[in-house]
């Protein structure tokens, strides 16, 4: 698969019920998210922002409607085998970092890399070497930062590794949820920056959750949840 020959990610009549809710929280007609694009999402708080990525990465379920990433229907994948296409193409930065705390950037950053063959490959010959370089484009170049247990880190600086860590391996898409809420207004610009030039090396997709809508001129296109969401759909 080639980053440019296909939608990164394919959304069609997407209608999602948490279990024991009464409404739908996702009533999604189409969305489309183009090989190489870069989409801000944005929507009120319990709009279904999480909801949405969640759909995407295929963490949730989906019984009625089509959720593809890089032509892959999700939801025809067994577990384990969603598992793997999840590793291989898709990084995910989350809200909080979900770094693991005992292991140093470096090696955070090379999970996705012993979790499949697919990002190990596409990480060049030596993928410390590939990490260490991520990392420093992303403002960690200090050694004695890059080898210390990551949660030696500040908050920015864990954010910039799981940046590197979703990166590695251009995996074709990235979904990043909320990523910049506990950054300082300079702080969130050059996180952005940074995340969208990474992104633009790699031919990588991005598909960025925020509240924040001054970061939204950053990007390709910029989406309301609540736009994509189809009026009186039933669920
Ligand atoms: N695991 C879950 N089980 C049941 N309901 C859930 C679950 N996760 C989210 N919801 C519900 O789905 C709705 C949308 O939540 P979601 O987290 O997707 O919104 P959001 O737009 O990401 O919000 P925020 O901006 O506050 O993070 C909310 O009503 C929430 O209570």
């Amino acid at each position: 698969m080639t980053n440019h020959l296909m939608s990164a990610i394919s959304i069609q009549s997407l209608h999602y019920t948490w279990p024991g809710a009464t409404e739908a929280v996702l009533n999604i007609g189409r969305f489309d998210l183009q090989a190489g694009e870069t989409v801000f999402l944005s929507g009120p708080s319990g709009s279904g922002k999480s909801t949405l990525l969640a759909a995407i990465a295929g963490v949730i379920d989906i019984p009625d409607g089509t959720v593809t990433v890089r032509g892959q229907d999700l939801s025809a994948l067994s577990g384990s085998a969603r598992d793997r296409f999840r590793a291989a193409h898709l990084g995910i930065i989350f809200q909080v970092f979900n770094l693991l705390p005992w292991l140093s950037p470096v090696e955070n950053v090379l999970l996705p890399c012993r979790f499949s063959g697919i990002r190990r490959q596409q990480a060049g010959p030596d993928p410390a070497v590939t990490a260490a370089h991520l990392l420093r484009d992303l403002g960690l170049g200090d050694p004695a930062l890059q080898n210390a247990p990551a949660s030696a880190l500040s908050v920015g600086q864990q954010q910039r590794v799981a940046a590197a860590r979703a990166l590695i391996g251009a995996p074709g898409v990235v979904l990043a949820d909320e990523p910049t809420s506990a950054l300082d207004e300079d702080a969130k610009t050059g996180f952005v920056d940074l995340l969208l030039r990474e992104c633009a090396a790699a031919g990588t997709s991005l598909l960025f959750v925020s509240h924040d809508r001054s970061l939204a001129r950053h990007f390709d296109r910029a989406e309301d949840l609540r736009d994509l969401q189809s009026a009186g759909v039933p669920c």
